[in-house]
């Protein structure tokens, strides 16, 4: 998608601020997530890419700033209207995050199980057909997290990640550890997902293959905050050491190989 500039932001942050004691890792940062956009998140390791998906997504409080999504100021927010904008949101975490103790089916019906008056047999259904979207296999329902592959597991994570039809999706690092064309194939299943349900991603990734394939926008995090925002072809233009070594290294030649390969392909 292209992104207007007057578009209204899905995720507003400004001026924040975390720290783990005298740690500082973010310091006056701020970010517009547009709707349906999928956005990169990059940035040297330990720059807080994951402390500011959880940040966002309420899983850990800022020191300071305020964070804005779907309108709702998250850390003003009562505990009712916290909950219903938690599931507007879906986050898979790296290595899926599955319970070890429930099957595939099980688990995506975990934040279904918040939704009151919901008929279990119409669960089952939603969570199977949110297992299918993930390209899983429809018997995979019926495996534990232990039984399943790496790549099996991140699909099962994406799985609960929809479990509601969320708005947005807060993915970290879900091509690690995969294959190249199990990687590839992820890509294309979050471009489709994205597409079909207009869903917005938050993309936390080092792969260049990714940003490449998939990302509409790029934020790099560096500095304490979001450095640069952009597309790729304005990535290439930043004139700062860091993105210009990350974006001209040698893996980034090679990542835009092989999209000029597969565009001519
Ligand atoms: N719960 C915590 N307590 C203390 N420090 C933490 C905590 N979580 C994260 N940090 C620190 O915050 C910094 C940012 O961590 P974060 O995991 O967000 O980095 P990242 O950019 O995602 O890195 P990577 O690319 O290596 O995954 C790191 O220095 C990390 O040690």
């Amino acid at each position: 998608m292209t992104v207007a500039p007057e578009q209204d932001p899905v995720i507003r942050l400004r001026g924040i601020r975390t720290q783990f004691g005298s740690h500082v890792v973010h310091d006056g940062l701020d970010l517009d997530v547009y709707r349906g956009e999928i956005l990169g998140v990059v940035g040297g390791s330990g720059t807080g890419k994951s402390v500011l998906l959880r940040a966002i997504a309420g899983l850990l409080r800022p020191a300071e700033g305020e964070i804005e999504v779907l309108g709702t100021n998250v850390r003003e927010a009562g505990e009712a209207e916290r909950a219903a904008l938690e599931r507007r949101w879906g986050v898979m975490f790296q290595d899926g995050a599955l319970f070890s103790s429930l099957n595939v089916r099980e688990n995506v019906e975990v934040p279904m199980r918040a939704v009151e008056g919901l008929d279990p047999a119409l669960r089952r259904a939603m969570a199977d057909l949110k297992i299918s979207m993930s390209g899983l296999p429809y018997l995979a329902g019926d495996k534990y997290p232990s039984e399943l592959s790496g790549g099996m597991r991140k699909r099962a994570g994406l799985a609960r990640a929809l479990a509601l039809d969320p708005e947005i999706v807060f993915l970290d690092e879900p091509t690690a550890g995969l294959d190249p064309i199990g990687a590839a194939d992820f890509d294309t299943l979050i471009r489709q997902l994205s597409d079909t349900m207009g869903l917005t991603v938050f993309l936390v990734t080092h792969d260049l293959d990714t940003l490449h394939a998939i990302c509409d926008r790029i934020a790099v995090l560096a500095e304490k905050k979001v450095l640069v925002t952009g597309t790729m072809d304005e990535m290439l233009k930043v004139d700062h050491p860091w993105v210009h070594d990350y974006f001209h290294g040698p893996r980034a030649r090679a990542a835009l190989a092989a999209k000029d390969a597969q565009k001519e392909g």
